[in-house]
């Protein structure tokens, strides 16, 4: 299986001489072409440090990373922007979607800046639609559609290009259940017919038992790793909140 992500003894610290923070310590991961991994953990464990690591925002204070073969620590910052755009896929919290442009043209924005051909454009976007279904509100600005559909718009345009590597930051945090529920089935059917590879940061633990594997980080360190295997679900949810309550704080959500 061809490896996407590869991070060896990534650290990261923070501030100056004499006020010095280490928010990551020694991290080592690899992430597998079709993986859809959950990264959990306290708050201020260290994995929003972790997530603009690979997202190329930030960069590790020592440690290599390869993304689809290429070094990420090394790139200089023109191919690091051309990189994002092929590579990456970002679904935020906060959607990002443009409020002048309706959410067919949020969508296919990353194509057109790419200039991909109008009628592959087309298909692609309806087989997008179909996945994610917001068919019916493709023609509609985001101020007029529901934070779930939001969101699922969101999705959509971050998967336009098909990114080697999709990244999502909280990505049901402003969500109800109903519509955390059909992102994650959305994002559950991207993996598992398209094979794509995603990871996602989430606080939520049935966000988390929808990943094929839950990486647990605390204090900067890898904690723990769970892998669903053949497990349900419900049987994966069980046993992620039993790791958090190993790392401590009150989780309750429903299965
Ligand atoms: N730019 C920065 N300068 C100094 N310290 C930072 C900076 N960014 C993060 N930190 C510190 O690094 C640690 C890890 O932060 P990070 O945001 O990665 O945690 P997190 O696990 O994502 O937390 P949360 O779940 O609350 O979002 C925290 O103690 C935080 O205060």
């Amino acid at each position: 299986m061809k490896t996407i992500l590869q991070a060896n003894n990534v650290n990261k610290t923070f501030g100056t001489k004499g006020n010095l923070y280490t928010a990551l310590k020694n991290i080592n991961l690899s992430i597998s072409e079709g993986e859809y991994v959950g990264i959990m953990g306290p708050s201020g464990a260290g994995k929003s440090t972790l997530l603009n690591i690979f997202s190329t925002i930030d960069t590790p204070s020592s440690g290599e990373i390869t993304i689809d073969g290429q070094n990420i620590v090394s790139m200089n910052e023109e191919k690091l922007s051309d990189f994002r755009r092929h590579k990456l896929g970002f679904i935020f919290q906060d959607y990002n979607l443009l409020d002048t442009l309706t959410v067919k043209e949020n969508i296919l924005l990353p194509l057109a800046l790419s200039k991909v051909p109008a009628a592959e454009i087309e298909k692609r976007v309806e087989e997008i639609a179909d996945m994610f279904s917001i068919r019916e509100i493709l023609d509609k600005y985001p101020y007029h559609i529901s934070g779930g559909q939001k969101q699922r718009a969101a999705a959509s345009r971050a998967i336009v290009t098909n990114p080697s590597l999709i990244l999502a930051d909280e990505p049901t945090g402003a969500l109800d259940s109903k519509s955390a529920t059909g992102l994650l089935e959305s994002l559950s059917r991207l993996n598992q017919h398209n094979q794509a590879t995603i990871l996602m940061v989430t606080h939520d633990a049935y966000a988390a038992s929808f990943c094929n594997r839950v990486i647990f980080i605390n204090d900067g360190q890898l904690f723990k790793e769970l892998h669903k295997d053949g497990m349900t679900r419900k049987a994966f949810f069980g046993q992620i909140l039993e790791v958090l309550a190993m790392l401590g704080g009150g989780h309750h959500d429903a299965v």
